[in-house]
């Protein structure tokens, strides 16, 4: 299948939805620069979206305006229905460097989550206790960051965003800083607490096993300005195991059909010098 966007879906069941988004950037040199150009996208509540595209494409600059850390320049963005105007309610994020505390115990950064939408400090324990069981971390509520591995703290930042329930779950590269039996492991988490949970996912990677293991749908983008160039459906049964799915024959070939129409923009964008994408 070949799309010029990822449509979803219409109407109610719409989580996120970008339609002809452009952000272009004043810059210093007074020259604007378009990070991303008519970029369209769906993704339904409770569907789980992978974004590729070559470095520097613009994906997370598409994430910022789903965030609302950046309006678009030209074209609508709604999550929820409601066109985005500032940061909506019910978005959560996870980035690769994570927003945990190092002076505060992982009980207190769990908490933190629920502490910044004012929720009282007996309940917000309450279930930052319980959020941590869920990541694997009961017994070390009263560890701080750097007695934790990098898993385990990524299981910290996983529980905090978490733990507001948010609809929408934005996350840029969570895992590029993981090794990678590290990484599988987390993945495999995150499919487990995602599903049945009905957030829509939208998750930005380099990383094309990771991509295909964990989607609904793989969107690939074009080299910078990013617009959508090619939407490609998963197929694979769920639930998945990552290291078990990724050694099969229909994986192999999702792997070949995404990098087929990746492999293009990678090169455009080399093609162009590091110095233009950075
Ligand atoms: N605030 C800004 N002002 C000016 N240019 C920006 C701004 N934010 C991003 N850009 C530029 O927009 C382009 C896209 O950046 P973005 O971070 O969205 O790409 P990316 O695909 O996420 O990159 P990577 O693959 O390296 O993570 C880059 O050339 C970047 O320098």
């Amino acid at each position: 299948m070949t799309t010029s966007q990822s449509s979803a879906g219409s109407g109610a069941d719409l989580a996120i939805s970008l339609r002809d988004a452009t952000k272009t950037f004043g810059t210093k040199s007074g020259k604007p620069f378009t990070a991303i150009h008519d970029v369209t996208m769906d993704v339904r509540r409770g569907e789980f979206v992978t974004v590729v595209g070559p470095t520097g494409c613009g994906k997370s600059t598409t994430l910022s305006l789903v965030s609302g850390l950046e309006p678009a320049t030209v074209g609508t963005v709604t999550v929820d229905g409601r066109p985005v105007d500032g940061i909506p309610d019910g978005v959560g994020y996870m980035f690769q460097s994570d927003a945990i505390l190092p002076w505060k115990t992982v009980l207190d950064n769990v908490a933190l989550g629920l502490r910044y939408r004012k929720t009282p400090a007996k309940q917000a324990h309450e279930r930052a206790r319980d959020w941590i069981q869920r990541v694997g971390l009961a017994g070390f509520e009263d560890r701080y960051p750097h007695q934790l591995s990098g898993g385990m703290r990524k299981r910290v930042a996983m529980a905090q965003t978490l733990i507001t329930e948010p609809t929408v779950l934005l996350m840029d590269e969570p895992f590029g800083a993981l090794d990678v039996q590290t990484r599988e492991l987390m993945q495999d988490e995150l499919l487990r607490l995602w599903s049945g949970s009905g957030a829509a996912v939208v998750f930005v990677t380099h990383d094309l096993t990771e991509a295909i293991a964990l989607a609904d749908r793989v969107v690939v983008m074009t080299a910078g300005p990013a617009t959508v160039k090619d939407v490609v459906e998963i197929d694979l049964p769920r639930p998945r195991k990552v290291e078990e799915i990724r050694l099969t024959p229909a994986f192999t070939d999702l792997y070949r059909r995404v990098w087929d129409s990746l492999r293009e923009e990678v090169e455009i964008t080399r093609a162009r010098g590091a110095s233009n994408v950075a």
